[in-house]
Formats: C-alpha cells, sequence, structure tokens
C-alpha cells in the first residue's frame, strides 16, 4: 500500500487542493486546537510522528468538467498524486425528541463553518476545538454537502481513479440522509448516490463509455447482493499483482439513465429491508455499499480512425490499442459506530454489535496504521477493510463525512466520531490514475478492419472479373464485326473476280466470233 510522507509534488493542477467551492485550504487539520491558544496540539503520541510526516497535499487534478474534458494527454505509466482523506464533519439539526428532551441544554457542539471548526462542548466553561476539511451545520442543504463531500471524488472518477465517499457516525445522526436520499418528492433532498450517478451520466458518452453499478450489503461479516438477494455470500477478490478488489460473484447492471438507477436504488433498499426483517434485524446494523464503475475511452488518443481521416488503413499507428480510463467510486453508508456497552446488547444482539464492532475498529486500525505510515496496515482483519483495500488510503480519493447529533446525552459517542475523523485526517492517499490499453476494443476495430478489407477485396475482385468480361464481350464483337467486314471484303472481291471473270470469257467470245467470221 503507497502512502506519501513526503515531497507532496502532485501533478496536474498545482496548488494546494481544497474543495471546490471552498477556500484554498492547508492542511494543519490533523490536530486538536487549544480553545484559548488556538495553537495545534497533539492528540497522542502517534499524531506526533504522523505530524512529523505530514505535508500538505498538492491538488488532486483538474476539477472542472472543461478542465477534464481537456487532460487527455497520455500517460502510459500510471502516474501517482498524493492526496489526504477529506474529511467532512455534518451536524444533524435536533429531531423532536430532542428539542423537548434537551430543552434546557445547549447542544454538545458548536460549529465556526467559516473557519471550518467544531467545538465539542466538555462543560459550561470548557471546550475542545477541532479543525476539519469542512464544517456543515444542520442547516447545510444536501447540495451543498454533495459539492463539498461527493463532487471532487466524482470528478476524479470521471478522470480514471478510484474513490470513496463514506459515511461515519452514530446510529441516527444522518448517515442514510447523507447519502442515500432518493428525494423523489422533493428533489432538493437527493443524497449523494443519486446525484452523484447525475453528475456522471452528464459526463460519459454512453456511446462509448459505460457506467455499470453494485449494490451490496455487508451483514456479519457477509456480503449480500442488494440487487440479488439469493445471491448472499459474495467474495472478495484482490488481484495480487494490481491490488484491485473486486467482486466477481455481485450482480453488475449497466446503467443507462438516471431513472433506472434509482430504480435501481430503490430496489435494494426494499432487498435490503426484507433481507433484515429476515435476519431479525435493522439496516443501520450492516454496511451499505454502493460501487460505480465508469469505463471511459479516450477521445483523441484513438489511432484505429486513422482511414476516416484520409491515412492509410494499414498505417502502424492503427495497430495502437485505445485507452480506456476505468474509474470505481464507492459509496459506502456504515452500520451505526455506537459501541456495545452503550447499546447493552445481548444474544444475537451483542455478536451483531460486536461484528460491527469488528470492522469499524479494523476500519479504525487501518487508518491508524496508514496515518502512522506503518508498514502493515491490518485490511486483512475484517471484510468491510479487505473490500475497501483499494479505495481507501491507497490509490483512490477519499471523502469521509462524520454525522454528529447535537444532543449532549451523547457527548461521548460524539467525541469518538470527531476522533474517528480526525485520524482519517491524517491518511495519506497515493492517487493512480487506472488507464489501460483496450486490447479487446482493438481486437473488435481490427476484426471491422479485417471485414471492410474483405469486402474491398471482394468488391475489387467482382470489378476486375467484370471488366475481363466486359473487355471479352467488347473483343467478340470486334471479332465477330471484323468476321463479318471480312466476309463483306471477300464477297465484294469474289463478285469483282466473278464479274471480271464474266467479262474476259464475254471478251473472248467476242473475239472468237470476230475471228470466226473473218475466216469465213
Ligand atoms: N441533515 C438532516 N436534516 C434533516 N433531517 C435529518 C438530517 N440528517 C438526518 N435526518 C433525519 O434523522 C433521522 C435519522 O437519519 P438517518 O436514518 O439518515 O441516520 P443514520 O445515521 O443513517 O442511521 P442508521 O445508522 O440507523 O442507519 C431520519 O429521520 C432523517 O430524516
Amino acid at each position: 500500500m503507497a502512502t506519501s510522507s513526503g515531497g507532496g509534488s502532485g501533478s496536474g493542477g498545482g496548488g494546494t487542493y481544497s474543495y471546490r467551492n471552498g477556500a484554498t485550504h492547508s492542511h494543519k487539520s490533523s490536530s486538536k486546537l487549544d480553545t484559548h491558544t488556538h495553537k495545534p496540539l497533539s492528540l497522542n503520541s502517534s499524531s506526533n510522528s504522523s505530524s512529523k510526516n505530514h505535508v500538505k497535499s498538492k491538488s488532486l487534478g483538474p476539477s472542472s468538467t472543461t478542465q477534464r474534458r481537456n487532460s487527455t494527454t497520455s500517460k502510459d505509466h500510471h502516474p501517482s498524486v498524493p492526496g489526504r482523506v477529506r474529511v467532512a464533519v455534518r451536524l444533524r439539526p435536533r429531531n423532536a425528541e430532542e428539542s423537548v428532551a434537551d430543552a434546557d441544554f445547549a447542544d454538545c457542539v458548536e460549529l465556526q463553518p467559516e473557519l471550518k471548526r467544531l467545538k465539542l462542548r466538555k462543560n459550561n466553561w470548557d471546550a475542545d476545538t477541532y479543525a476539519f476539511d469542512e464544517v456543515l451545520t444542520e442547516f447545510a442543504s444536501q447540495k451543498r454537502v454533495y459539492e463539498v463531500v461527493a463532487r471532487p471524488v466524482v470528478e476524479s472518477v470521471l478522470d480514471g481513479y478510484n474513490g470513496t465517499i463514506m459515511a461515519y457516525g452514530q446510529t441516527g445522526t444522518g448517515k442514510t440522509y447523507t447519502l442515500g436520499r432518493l428525494g423523489e418528492e422533493d428533489t432538493a433532498a437527493r443524497g449523494i448516490m443519486v446525484r452523484s450517478m447525475e453528475d456522471i451520466l452528464a459526463d460519459v458518452s454512453l456511446e462509448t463509455d459505460s457506467v455499470s453499478v453494485s449494490y451490496l450489503q455487508l451483514y456479519m461479516e457477509s456480503i449480500q447482493d442488494l440487487l440479488d438477494p439469493a445471491n448472499d455470500n459474495i467474495t472478495i477478490v484482490e488481484d495480487p499483482r494490481t491490488g484491485d478488489v473486486s467482486l466477481p460473484g455481485a450482480s453488475l447492471v449497466e446503467i443507462r439513465d438516471q431513472q433506472s438507477f434509482v430504480e435501481l436504488l430503490r430496489l435494494g433498499e426494499v432487498h435490503r429491508f426484507a433481507a433484515n426483517t429476515k435476519l431479525n434485524t435493522e439496516s443501520s446494523r450492516s454496511h451499505a455499499i454502493l460501487m460505480v464503475h465508469v469505463r471511459r475511452s479516450i477521445k483523441g488518443r484513438d489511432a484505429g480512425h486513422s482511414s476516416e481521416n484520409g491515412n492509410h488503413p494499414h498505417s502502424v499507428k492503427s495497430l495502437k490499442p485505445p485507452v480506456v480510463r476505468k474509474g470505481k467510486l464507492v459509496v459506502v453508508d456504515l452500520a451505526g459506530s455506537e459501541r456495545i456497552d452503550k447499546s447493552g446488547s445481548e444474544g444475537h444482539t451483542l455478536e451483531e454489535a460486536k461484528s460491527i464492532n469488528l470492522s469499524l475498529s479494523a476500519l479504525g486500525k487501518c487508518i491508524n496504521a496508514l496515518a502512522e505510515n506503518s508498514a502493515h496496515v491490518p485490511f486483512r482483519d475484517s471484510k468491510l477493510t479487505r473490500l475497501l483495500r483499494d479505495s481507501f488510503g491507497g490509490t483512490a480519493r477519499t471523502s469521509l463525512v462524520i454525522t454528529i447529533g447535537p444532543s449532549p446525552k451523547h457527548r461521548g459517542e460524539t467525541a469518538s466520531t470527531i476522533m474517528f475523523g480526525q485520524r482519517a485526517m491524517k491518511v495519506e492517499n497515493m492517487v493512480k490514475l487506472k488507464e489501460e490499453f483496450d486490447y479487446k476494443s482493438l481486437a473488435r476495430r481490427l476484426d471491422v478492419e479485417l471485414d471492410k478489407l474483405i469486402m474491398e477485396h471482394e468488391r475489387q475482385q467482382k470489378a476486375f472479373e467484370d471488366e475481363i468480361e466486359r473487355m471479352a464481350t467488347e473483343a467478340q464483337h470486334r471479332l465477330s464485326e471484323a468476321e463479318r467486314n471480312y466476309i463483306d471484303l471477300l464477297e465484294k472481291e469474289k463478285s469483282k473476280y466473278e464479274k471480271d471473270y464474266m467479262d474476259s470469257i464475254r471478251k473472248l467470245e467476242d473475239q472468237l466470233d470476230m475471228c470466226s467470221s473473218c475466216r469465213l
């Protein structure tokens, strides 16, 4: 797993990376700030070591669609640019229950969005302050949340990178609201999944590119297909050479329009609900994972159309396969992060809680290891981390939104969510462009080329045969005409000789007559 500890000289755009609609932002963010001095304080010894290693992340590449369309330069050696995991915190508004129960109490957090800081109240007079990449208040619209949390990741997926958007937080704090809302009655409520697909479909060309999705649930260390519920024990396959993670057993549905994607999400939700009812559990106890595979062919680099450009079809260039960029977007709605001791679980619920705990703590351990640049990152400890291996801290661009509630009753959970987000901010990714030659499409193109050549050959053969036939017919005509002319000529000659002969006979007869009369 490649992590970057120095340099920070990323290519593709230059400048310090910031969310698109935010100000340029330097990363002192993996730190708790002293409330009074606002000086960064270390969280623990590990943060010391990591902060030594921490460098400012450079731009993750062109962010606008226009720039993206123009950035199709040849990159045969997949270049890597570093990019830190971006972490946004989102506060859910008080719900009805909290409005009544906590009426006399201040919220446990105070947000300072313009400073991108959050204050976690310890008591009435003291608070810890934390910096995040983005601080989203209870008034933040779904559109804004999409723009700051997800759009940069979606854009990099369209550029051929892997990207991950995760929501982490206690049950009921708005993870599903943030990621999974379909927004059918109220389009303004559309969540990150729906908005991501809108942007993807708006940017790809369905003639040359393809978009396909898998939708899964990870429950008690077993991966279930939300698009095909009978398929409930999917295995994870890791490519030892590239490190790519795939789920060959999962349904992969090609998406051609937004409506069919929304239908698919709805179907997934129905299956998720049914599966969880059968298992006597709640959806919040499983992780929901949406995988979107975007495969794009790179225009302007496809040398295969040389014949169309007026060049010779057999030029060497036509043997260069077209380039495809493959991006994978993984959107993970993590299970509720509450601790076992607090949930007071027993029996099956305890096992379930342990399983969630196992996967979330494995995720936490991987985050710690990545943040500390450890040689070993324990990805293999859980299915969740195995699944995210190529999407988190590795070769992917990652955005994490941590969701919190305002209630002082859940201060402990809120604090632990904040700590999780703080650690994730230290994870440096080494982003890799996933670009490869498309040999299959080259073979297809060569087949088409061959068919064209065969047709052309057949056409020329036929034209040649037609020409031979035409010439033979013409020769035949000429021969017949010559024959006719010759016969005419012979006839004329014959008539002439016959006439001359008759004339000579007549002359001789006349002469003979004259001699006979003289002799008499
Ligand atoms: N930002 C928000 N604005 C308005 N309502 C919200 C917001 N976030 C969450 N809610 C509401 O809070 C409730 C819980 O949200 P949600 O189900 O998304 O939480 P969750 O974190 O996904 O929970 P679980 O872990 O149980 O799945 C829902 O009724 C949701 O509509």
